[in-house]
C-alpha cells in the first residue's frame, strides 16, 4: 500500500532501530529509579542553597586536621577527602552544615551498574557505545518524523495541539501519547547523541586554562569567614572546592563551580583566576544531568515515563503497521480480464479490509473482479463495473493512495461504458464527512462513458452495518447473491452465559412484528451496563447478532427486537417462553453508555433502537434531564414501550416523550422533523454540555446527524464533529 514518506521514513527507522531502543528503554526504566531511590539515602541534603562556602570551609578546618576536596555530586550527596592525623587519605559523605562524618561512599546497586552498562554499551564496549549513540539519533529522527505525521494529522501547526479524534486506541494513544512525551524524548535523544558525539571525541571535552601568577600575596591574612567569594557563594552552585596543599603563595583554593573555575588566594581570599566554562563544558554537564535524570526527582519520573512510552510506541506503532500491511492486493486476475474493478483509497488500511471482503466474494461468485489502489488507476478493457472504496483524511482530502486519481483519470480512457459506485468511509468527528469519495464521485460524472448506479454511499466509523446497507442496495442492482463475507464477521469466541426468560411479548401481538424479551442471568454474575451488546450466534449459520442491552435490573437484561421472517436468531428469540434458557454473551460498548456526567440528555430512536434507553431511563436515579424523540410507524407501534415509559414520565425519571409517526397522518413525521421543530432547545443543551444519543438504523442516523448538523451550524456555528469529538454525541446504528 502506498504510503507518505513521512510515514515511510517513521517506520523504517523505527523498525531499524528497534532492538536497541528496546534495550536503552527497558534499562532507561530501570536507572529512571536510581536517582529517585538516591534521593531518599540519609545523605541527600536539602538545604544546599542555605550553606555557604565560607561555612563549610571553616566547620571542615575546626574538625579535621587536613582536607583535600569537598565535592557535591549530582545526587547532592557531599563527600570530603580529608587526611586523618595517622596520614591516611579517607573519603566519607558528610553533612555540610556540621562537617559529621555520615558514613563511607557504597558501591552502586548491582541493578544499576548492570543496567548501566547495558545502557551505555550493551557490554560491547566501543561498538556498542556506537549502536546505543547511533539508536540514540534515530530514536531523535522518529520524534522529528513523529511531529511531521501529527502536523499531517492534525492539519498544520494550528492543529497540532487541538483534540484528536478518538477513532481506534493504538492511533490515538500513540498520537496523544507522542505530543506529551515529544519534548523528553527529544532532550533524552539529543542529549545522549551529545554524551555519545564526547565518548567518540568528535566534540572535543572541554579543558580550562587559569592565566595565573605563580606567586600571590601572603597578607593581610582573613579568616575564611571573610572570604567575600566565599560568602558569597552557595553550595548548590558548587560542584567541587578543591583546598590548597600547602601555606605557600602558590597554593590556592580551587571553586568548580557550576559555570566557571575560580582560583582563591588562601591568604586574603581575593579572586586570582576566573575562567567561564566554555559553551560545551556547560553542554556536556547539563546533558548528562538531563540525560540521566539527576536534576530533581520530577525530572527522573519524567525520563521513567518517556521510556514506557517509547515501549508503548513500539508496541501500538508495530500493531498500526501491521494493520497496513493486511492491505495487501491479491489479484487472481488480469486487469484487463475483469468486468468489476475495486479501487481503494485508504490512509491506514481499513477500507482494504471491506474492498478485500467484496473482492473475495466476487470470485467466489465466479466473477473476474480486479482489486487496485486508486493511485494505479489505468485503462481496463473488460471493466463493467467500478467500486471506488475510499476514505478521507487530512481535512477532507484524498488518502496518499488516492492523490493521483484525479490526474490519471483524465489519462486514461477506457474502450467499454461501465456502471459505478462510490463508497465513502469516513468519520462524523470530522466536518468534511467522507469529502474525498463526493469529489471522486464528482470527477466521475465528468467523465465520458459511464453509468453512476447510485449516489455516494457514507459509512461511517468502518460500521459494519453500514457497509452491509450498502452491499444489499447494490447487490440488488447486480442481481448477485452476495452475502456480508465471512471474512468481515467476527469469529472471536466469546464467553458465553446462561440466560433464562423472564418475560417476552411474542411479535404477533404486536403491529409492527416487534417484540420485547427479558432475561435474566441463571448462574453467576455478568457485569453489564445500559448500551452494551448482547451476543447471539446462531448454531445454524455461525453468524453473530447484536441486540442492543437496556438493564432493567441488577441481572436482568431487556432488547427490543424485531421478526425477519428469514431471521433464524429473531425467529429463535420470538419463540422463546418463560422460563427457557438461552446462551449469549455480553459485548462492552463503552461508546454508548449513559453520560455519568451530563444533566440534559436526549435520546433518539427508532423501533427497536429504544431498547437501551428503557435500562437508561429506568436507572436515572442522577435526575439528569432526559427527553426522548421516539420514530416508529404508527400509535400502535408505540404500544409494545408505552407501559414502561408513561411510568418513567409519572416518576420524573423522563421529562419528556415526543413521538414521530409516520403513518399516522397524510404527512409523514420523523424524529428528525421533531428535532428541527425543536431546534433552539437541542442546540441549547449541546451548548451546555449536553449529550445526544442516537440508536437505531442507519438510515435515521444519516437524516438525524444531517438535521444535527444543520442546527449546530445554524445555532452554534460549529459542525456537529465539533460536539461529536467531545463526546457530546453517542451513536450506535446498525
Ligand atoms: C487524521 C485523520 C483525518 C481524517 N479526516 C477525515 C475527514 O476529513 N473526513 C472524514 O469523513 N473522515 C476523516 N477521517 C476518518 C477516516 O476517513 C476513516 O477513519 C476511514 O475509515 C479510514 O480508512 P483507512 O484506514 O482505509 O484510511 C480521518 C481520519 C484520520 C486519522
Amino acid at each position: 500500500m502506498t504510503i507518505s514518506v513521512w510515514r515511510y521514513s517513521h517506520l523504517v527507522l523505527a523498525v531499524s532501530s528497534s532492538i536497541f531502543i528496546l534495550l536503552a528503554s527497558i534499562t532507561g526504566i530501570i536507572l529512571a529509579f536510581e536517582p529517585i531511590t538516591n534521593r531518599v539515602q540519609p545523605y541527600t541534603t536539602n538545604n544546599l542553597n542555605e550553606i555557604t562556602v565560607a561555612e563549610i570551609a571553616t566547620t571542615l578546618r575546626e574538625n579535621y586536621t587536613e582536607i583535600i576536596s569537598v565535592e557535591i555530586d549530582k545526587n547532592d550527596w557531599v563527600t570530603a577527602s580529608i587526611i586523618d592525623k595517622e596520614g591516611n587519605n579517607e573519603i566519607f559523605y558528610i553533612n555540610p552544615k556540621t562537617g559529621e562524618n555520615l558514613g563511607k561512599p557504597t558501591e552502586t546497586n548491582s541493578i544499576f551498574q548492570f543496567a548501566t552498562n547495558l545502557h551505555r554499551s550493551l557490554f560491547l564496549k566501543s561498538i556498542g557505545r556506537f549502536f546505543i549513540g547511533l539508536s540514540s539519533l534515530l530514536l531523535f529522527l522518529i520524534s522529528i518524523t513523529g511531529i511531521f505525521l501529527i502536523l499531517k494529522k492534525q492539519g498544520g501547526f494550528r492543529g497540532f495541539f487541538r483534540p484528536i479524534v478518538k477513532e481506534k486506541f493504538n492511533p490515538y494513544y500513540h498520537t496523544l501519547f507522542g505530543r506529551w512525551l515529544l519534548i523528553p524524548i527529544l532532550i533524552i535523544t539529543i542529549s545522549g547523541v551529545y554524551l555519545s558525539l564526547e565518548q567518540f571525541a568528535i566534540i572535543p571535552k572541554a579543558k580550562i586554562v587559569h592565566q595565573e601568577d605563580t606567586l600571590f600575596a601572603e597578607e593581610p591574612v582573613l579568616q575564611l569567614s571573610d572570604f567575600d567569594i566565599f560568602n558569597n557563594t552557595r553550595l548548590s552552585e558548587v560542584r567541587k572546592i578543591e583546598f590548597p596543599f600547602a601555606e605557600f603563595s602558590d597554593s590556592y583554593f580551587l571553586l568548580q563551580l557550576k559555570d566557571k573555575e575560580v582560583l582563591v588566594n588562601q591568604f586574603n581570599g581575593d579572586i586570582v583566576s576566573e575562567v567561564n566554562y566554555p559553551f560545551t563544558a556547560i553542554i556536556s554537564y547539563y546533558s548528562l544531568i538531563f540525560h540521566t535524570g539527576q536534576a530533581s526527582i520530577i525530572w527522573s519520573i519524567i525520563l521513567l515515563l518517556a521510556c514506557v512510552g517509547i515501549l508503548f510506541f513500539m508496541y501500538s506503532g508495530f500493531t498500526i503497521a501491521l494493520q497496513r500491511r493486511k492491505s495487501r492486493i491479491k489479484n487472481r486476475f488480469k486487469k484487463d480480464a475483469c468486468e468489476y474493478v475495486i479501487l481503494i483509497g485508504s490512509e491506514n488500511g481499513n477500507t482494504f479490509y471491506f474492498a478485500n471482503a467484496l473482492h473475495s466474494e466476487l470470485i467466489r461468485l465466479g466473477k473476474k473482479s480486479f482489486l487496485a489502489e486508486l493511485n494505479s488507476y489505468s485503462s481496463y478493457k473488460n471493466m463493467r463495473h467500478l467500486i471506488v472504496m475510499t476514505a478521507t483524511y487530512g481535512k477532507g482530502e484524498a488518502p496518499t493512495n488516492a492523490k493521483k486519481f484525479q490526474s490519471l483519470l483524465e489519462t486514461h480512457q477506457q474502450g467499454k461504458p461501465f456502471d459505478y459506485s462510490v463508497v465513502g468511509f469516513g468519520s462524523l468527528a470530522y466536518p468534511d464527512f467522507c469529502k474525498y469519495a463526493y469529489d471522486v464521485d464528482e470527477m466521475l460524472q465528468q467523465h465520458p462513458n459511464n453509468n453512476r448506479l447510485d449516489n455516494v454511499f457514507t459509512i461511517n466509523n468502518q460500521s459494519l452495518a453500514s457497509f452491509n446497507q450498502w452491499l444489499l442496495q447494490w447487490k440488488e442492482k447486480e442481481n448477485l447473491d452476495i452475502r456480508l463475507p465471512e471474512a468481515i464477521l467476527s469469529k472471536k469466541k466469546r464467553k458465553t452465559y446462561t440466560f433464562e426468560v423472564i418475560k417476552n411479548t411474542k411479535a404477533n401481538e404486536q403491529s409492527d412484528n416487534t417484540f420485547l424479551i427479558r432475561l435474566k442471568v441463571s448462574l453467576g454474575k455478568v457485569r453489564f451496563k445500559s448500551g452494551d451488546l448482547l451476543s447471539i450466534t446462531s448454531d445454524k449459520d455461525d453468524r453473530e447478532r447484536l441486540y442492543s442491552i437496556g438493564k432493567s435490573d441488577r441481572n436482568t437484561i431487556s432488547i427490543s427486537v424485531k421478526l425477519h421472517d428469514d431471521g433464524y436468531v429473531s425467529n429463535t428469540l420470538n419463540n422463546l417462553n418463560i422460563g427457557d434458557k438461552i446462551e449469549c454473551s455480553i459485548l462492552k460498548n463503552k461508546g454508548f453508555h449513559f453520560p455519568k456526567k451530563a444533566k440534559n440528555v436526549v435520546l433518539i430512536a427508532t423501533g427497536t433502537g429504544i431498547g437501551p434507553y428503557l435500562g437508561m431511563m429506568h436507572e436515572n436515579n442522577k435526575n439528569a434531564v432526559l427527553q426522548l424523540y421516539w420514530g416508529g410507524r404508527t400509535n400502535a407501534s408505540f404500544e409494545l414501550y408505552k407501559k414502561e415509559v408513561v411510568t418513567y414520565l409519572n416518576n420524573g425519571n423522563l421529562q419528556s416523550l415526543h413521538l414521530a409517526l409516520s403513518q399516522e397522518k397524510d404527512q409523514k413525521v420523523y424524529v428528525q422533523h421533531l428535532l428541527k421543530k425543536d431546534s433552539e432547545q437541542i442546540a441549547e443543551i449541546l451548548k451546555n454540555k449536553g449529550v445526544i444519543m442516537i440508536c437505531g438504523s442507519v438510515v435515521m442516523q444519516k437524516d438525524v446527524i444531517q438535521t444535527l448538523d444543520t442546527i449546530c451550524q445554524q445555532h452554534l456555528n460549529k459542525p456537529l464533529s465539533y460536539y461529536q469529538n467531545k463526546g457530546a454525541v453517542l451513536m450506535d446504528c446498525y
